[in-house]
């Protein structure tokens, strides 16, 4: 009886199961048919690229991307779920799309775990393009401009020459080997809080510096382009995933954290107390004016965190990656900083313009290991037919970084850590990027057009300060029985080496007379 009730059923489900599978099938392998059927009013196709659909894409996404560039070419689409990307692996179709139409080319897709669950669609990197983002952007930038870094200049020198302090003492001058992840993201982490929230951490060991840490990890780890379903297949988005859970954790963390060193800022002004100038109290001065709400704040000043300590603590550590099986080039830099600076200071901004293989090599370390390979994926806003290929409205536009940075055309011998290869070039990245000759530009590490980075100045200064004074304080050694790998990495949108440790070795006993007189202090507390 059960057994006669069963087989319709089992038979049913069976062949719903057949049929979902065909469905699912054919939906995979729509591309073959959407991209004839995809055409603006002249019949122009999208551009070329796989003929199916993606859910993510794994680990190392940019060596599948410079396979498609080297098949379909500098402009090649590509489905992932239900969204069509368009992928640009050359500066010439950079400069077309993202900055000549730049009008067209600076949104941003609702990605659903970066900008709806994480961020919420507050914060400035996941603004679609208007009138919020403008508004948002300038806020940022009355902190970023050069006059503006100007005002806190001995701030971002002070926290370099602590890290180096901290190197030397907790190294015991080279006899221990140290991983330097927690000393760059201390460097890295205290000048986004001093120009945040007008706060360092006084002491190595402060929580604070491990729990924001681990915050823009998780970021990193949730947020890649590529690498998640569930911002690619809506019905993912109805089911109660670990990784939706992450994402939600990670938002109300980001509120708990951000949100309670607001509210402490806020008590010290309302109870007329000093506070140094920092984007939180023009934030909450302006809250009114600029309609600022409670997420806005959050996430305004969490954003800086997350998108100005990774980054920057990613290239220190990946110089200092590379440098111990690059001994000649340290040992250049060393020459050129003795001849110039001399043995009995620490280099500053100022010297900048007179050490060119120190720009050099800071130059060629953000080529080989720009922190976001794919930059930050930006949105059209409009249709657009570029050079006969179609671009419809929606579509999410990837700067292929990893390919443009070891094209031949651009680079003689890509693949080789060169820093002679930017000896020449006198100006800053910022200036770079708006060479009209895009050929010429260094490199693509800070993204382009309107969405560029606008921490730009703040972490080249950061970055020039770091890597001058590693390189004038130390010798780095590698530990023999620990290779440091240069090829994979930690993290899916923002990468960092993964865990390593070295030795560094002061050049020199007067190291410790030149960085007497500094000592951790903290300018207020909240
Ligand atoms: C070496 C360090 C850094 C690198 C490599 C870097 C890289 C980038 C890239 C690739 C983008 C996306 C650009 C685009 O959409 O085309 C971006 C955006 C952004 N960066 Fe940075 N960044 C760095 C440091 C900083 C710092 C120090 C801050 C804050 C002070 C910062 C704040 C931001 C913000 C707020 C955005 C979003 C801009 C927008 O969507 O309009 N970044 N960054």
């Amino acid at each position: 009886m059960i057994s006669n009730l069963q087989s319709p059923l089992l038979v049913l489900a069976q062949y719903i199961a057949g049929l979902s599978a065909l469905a699912l099938g054919l939906w995979m392998l729509s591309p073959i048919v959407l991209r004839r059927l995809i055409t603006d009013a002249d019949g122009s196709q999208i551009p070329p690229g796989p003929n199916n659909r993606y859910f993510f894409l794994r680990k190392y996404a940019e060596r599948a991307l410079q396979a498609w560039a080297a098949k379909y070419g500098p402009l090649f689409s590509i489905w992932m779920g239900t969204q069509l990307f368009v992928v640009i692996s050359d500066p010439r179709v950079a400069r077309d799309l993202l900055v000549t139409n730049g009008a067209v080319f600076s949104s941003r897709k609702r990605y659903y775990m970066k900008n709806q669950t994480i961020l919420r669609g507050r914060a400035i990197t996941a603004s679609e393009y208007g009138e919020t983002w403008r508004k948002h952007r300038k806020l940022a930038m009355q902190l970023l401009t050069p006059k503006a870094i100007e005002g806190y200049a001995d701030n971002l020198d002070y926290e370099a020459r602590i890290m180096i302090h901290t190197l030397k003492d907790d190294g015991h001058s080279g006899k221990v080997p140290l991983n330097p992840h927690h000393y760059a993201g201390r460097f890295a982490l205290n000048n986004m809080l001093f120009i945040s929230f007008g706060i360092r951490t006084g002491n190595t060991e402060d929580p604070l510096i491990s729990r924001a840490l681990e915050l823009a990890m998780e970021f990193m780890d949730l947020t890649g382009p590529w690498s998640n379903p569930i911002d690619f297949f809506e019905p993912l988005q109805l089911v109660p995933t670990a990784m939706r859970t992450r994402g939600r954790k990670l938002h109300e963390d980001l509120i708990e954290v951000y949100g309670s060193m607001i509210l402490r800022v806020k008590a010290k002004l309302d109870a007329g107390e000093y506070v140094p100038d920092c984007l939180v109290k023009t934030l909450i001065q302006d809250q009114d004016k600029e309609e600022l709400d409670w997420e806005d704040l959050c996430m305004l000043s969490a954003v800086f965190t997350l998108g100005g300590v990774h980054s920057t603590s990613g290239i220190i550590q990946w110089f200092l990656a590379l440098i111990p099986s690059h001994p000649n080039v340290a040992l250049q830099a060393q020459q050129e900083l003795d001849r110039v600076i001399g043995r009995d200071r620490l280099p500053t901004a100022e010297d900048m313009p007179n050490l060119p293989y120190i720009r050099a090599i800071i130059k060629e370390v953000q080529r080989v290991h720009a922190p976001f390979w794919m930059a930050t994926p930006h949105c059209s806003s409009e249709d657009f037919t570029y050079n006969g290929q179609f671009i419809p409205k929606g579509t999410v536009v990837v700067l292929n970084c990893y390919t443009m940075h070891h094209n031949p055309e651009r680079y003689e011998d890509p693949w080789a850590f060169n820093p002679d290869r930017y000896l020449n070039d006198e100006l800053s990245c910022a200036e770079s990027a708006k060479l009209s000759n895009v050929m010429d530009r260094d490199h693509w590490t800070f993204g382009a057009g309107r969405r560029i980075c606008p921490g730009i100045h703040v972490a080249e200064r950061e970055l020039w300060l770091a890597i001058s004074q590693l390189l004038w304080s130390f010798h780095f050694h590698s530990l023999p029985d620990e290779p440091i790998s240069l090829k994979e990495y930690e993290g899916l949108s923002g990468r960092t080496p993964l865990p390593f440790r070295l030795r560094l070795e002061p050049r020199d006993v007067r190291l410790e007379s030149v960085l007497k007189g500094d000592q951790e202090v903290t300018y207020w507390s909240l």
